[in-house]
């Protein structure tokens, strides 16, 4: 359910920008929302979803960037991590699971991440998502895919010496339960083994974009913002679709 963006203003000009207006995929909707949309379950999205991935090891500064990003350009900022720790805090069905997967630096089953991920995409007013910390795996990717029914327009890869990540995390003083270093240690282990296949999969896709994740936070900042600048220099008629799914009529037999 979504197409690629056939023509550009022709007064942006730069390579750079054209390389990235070339890989932005419109979206109608969520696939999964389609049906509930059109049934009148949930209102229609009135933009088409524009869904940044961020992805790096523990303490590669995802979150600090994240914050950044929102204050500059806007978008809805989902930690994958942040709502598995509310799932745990809520006494939810899940989080005694969760929370002894989080500790062994384990990753959560993908249907549960998946579902959290969508029920904030959907209950947000905002149509421009930063997802950080997900996908972790290519399980995770591909569930997404599945469940959500769209791709990534950006995937961001904050890229971080091992040593400089597990210095930040030991000093991160935010009371997380797997900020020590045996639990530092298994997540490396499943980062390299679990994550690193995904970021090669969006390198090869073209939509990755790799941070060099050292110096002070504002320089890091400073490669992540032509990034997104880019994208909002392309018109707006040309970045997001209507989304025009509320006009299918479902006849429903059952
Ligand atoms: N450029 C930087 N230089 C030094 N410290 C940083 C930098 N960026 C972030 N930090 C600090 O490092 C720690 C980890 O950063 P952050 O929480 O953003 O990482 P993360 O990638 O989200 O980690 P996790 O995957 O564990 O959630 C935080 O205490 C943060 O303040
Ligand atoms: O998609 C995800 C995201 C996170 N986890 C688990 O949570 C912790 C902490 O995640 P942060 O992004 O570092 O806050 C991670 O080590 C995993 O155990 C997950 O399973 N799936
Ligand atoms: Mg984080």
């Amino acid at each position: 359910m979504w197409r690629r963006v056939a023509s550009l203003s022709s007064s942006i000009s730069s390579s750079f920008l054209a390389q990235t207006a070339s890989r932005l995929n419109t979206w109608e909707s969520l696939t999964t929302g389609i049906a509930q949309q059109a049934k009148g379950v949930i209102a229609p999205k009135e933009k088409t979803p524009f869904i940044t991935f961020v992805l790096g090891g523990p303490g590669s500064g995802k979150g600090t960037q994240c914050i950044k990003i929102v204050e500059t350009f806007g978008f809805a900022h989902l930690s994958a991590g942040d709502l598995l720790r509310r799932e745990i805090a809520s006494k939810s069905a899940d989080g005694a699971m969760i929370l002894n997967t989080i500790k062994e630096g384990k990753i959560v089953p993908s249907q549960v991440t998946v579902k959290l991920i969508q029920k904030e995409m959907e209950l947000s007013d905002n149509h421009k998502f930063l997802i950080d910390g997900f996908p972790r795996t290519e399980e995770n990717r591909v569930s997404f895919e599945q469940i959500i029914g769209v791709e990534p327009n950006v995937v961001l890869f904050f890229d971080c010496p091992e040593e400089e990540m597990v210095k930040r995390v030991l000093n991160r003083n935010e009371g997380r339960v797997d900020d020590n270093l045996e639990t530092i240690k298994k997540r490396l282990t499943v980062f390299q083994a679990l994550s690193l296949p995904v970021i090669n999969y969006y390198s090869e896709k073209g939509k990755l974009y790799t941070i060099k994740a050292i110096g002070t936070e504002d320089e890091i900042f400073e490669q992540v913002r032509p990034i997104f600048a880019a994208f909002e220099a392309i018109p707006l008629n040309t970045r997001w679709n209507w989304n025009i799914s509320a006009l299918v009529v479902v006849i429903d037999m059952s």
